[in-house]
């Protein structure tokens, strides 16, 4: 009799190559799906209109909140950006109308690359749903969620003074999107230690979570951001975990649980905030780098 049951996982869209690299070296360099380049590139264009605003205005549409973790947030003579992390006003503009899709498609992208990276390290796609619960589309309402600190950025650097310092990223997976060539990944050497390179394209980050939950198999992609003489633009969509259930480490071939809330909170307390200013207006903690 002909099986039609449902496959056990969605078929993979990465290749075994791909996996390979992106579990091993924390990064991954790829084309996106055309929908989602497209979308992107709406709401990247929609960015650069937004940073043309006067400062006050910027910080009047979007008021900061939660350090650096909700809306316009400026670092003097070095970068600004805007942090999304729920749908706000009524009616939306177009950059948060694209912001709600690119978030849509984003989440559902690296749902299946998460899948793609359980699939590689035998681990049940199983796993992945409570981690995601209301990660999958932007949270609606105005008032911001702390049990899903996924978080949209667009980030604005100055020429020359745009940088972020070498770090790794707390949650899942992070994609980055952006303009000039000025972001840079670690490049594990065989043997030697390493080297920066700069990536160009669209990049796929593993974060801290992610490297935990895969017992260390994964690599957290480093990377930092240099000055180019050009400044730049960049759209960074990191996804982060639900911090709505507790952690089966049965299916991460452990026993017992963890609250996702207490594992996502000693990741985040051990790190310093890249993106904060250095006056103490946002909370600086732990060294740059996290070893975990
Ligand atoms: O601008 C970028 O592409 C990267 C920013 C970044 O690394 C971060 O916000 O964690
Ligand atoms: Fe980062």
């Amino acid at each position: 009799m002909v099986d039609y049951s449902p496959p056990s996982q969605p078929p993979p869209l990465l290749t075994g190559e791909q996996v390979g690299r992106l579990i091993e070296q924390g990064h991954l360099e790829l084309a996106l799906p055309s929908h989602l380049q497209n979308c992107i590139s709406a709401l990247a264009s929609s960015g650069t209109t937004f940073f043309k605003q006067s400062r006050r205005t910027k910080a009047a549409l979007y008021p900061s909140s939660h350090g650096t973790e909700s809306g316009y947030y400026n670092v003097d003579g070095e970068k600004e950006f805007l942090t999304l992390r729920c749908a706000p006003s009524n009616p939306p503009s177009d950059l948060e109308r694209q912001a709600k899709i690119v978030w849509s498609l984003a989440a559902t992208y690296l749902y299946r690359i998460l899948c793609d990276v359980s699939a590689a390290l035998d681990i049940s796609n199983d796993v992945w749903s409570p981690l995601l619960d209301g990660c999958r589309s932007m949270p609606e309402g105005s008032n911001l969620d702390t049990t899903i600190p996924t978080v949209l950025r667009i980030f604005h650097y100055e020429p020359d003074q745009g940088t972020a310092a070498p770090h790794t990223d707390i949650g899942l997976l992070t994609l980055c999107t952006g303009d000039g060539p000025s972001l840079q990944v670690w490049n594990r050497g065989g043997g030697s230690e390493g080297e920066w390179v700069d990536v160009a394209t669209p990049t796929l980050l593993v974060g801290d979570t992610l490297r935990l939950l895969s017992s260390t198999r994964c690599v957290s992609g480093l990377h930092r951001v240099v000055g180019n003489p050009w400044g730049r633009e960049s759209i960074v969509f990191a996804l982060r975990p639900s911090l709505r259930h507790e952690i089966d480490l049965g299916l991460l071939g452990g026993s017992g649980s963890v609250g996702s809330a207490e594992l996502y909170t000693t990741i985040r307390d051990r790190k310093s905030n890249v993106n904060a200013r250095r006056d103490g207006s946002a909370s600086v903690k732990g060294s740059d780098r996290v070893e975990l």
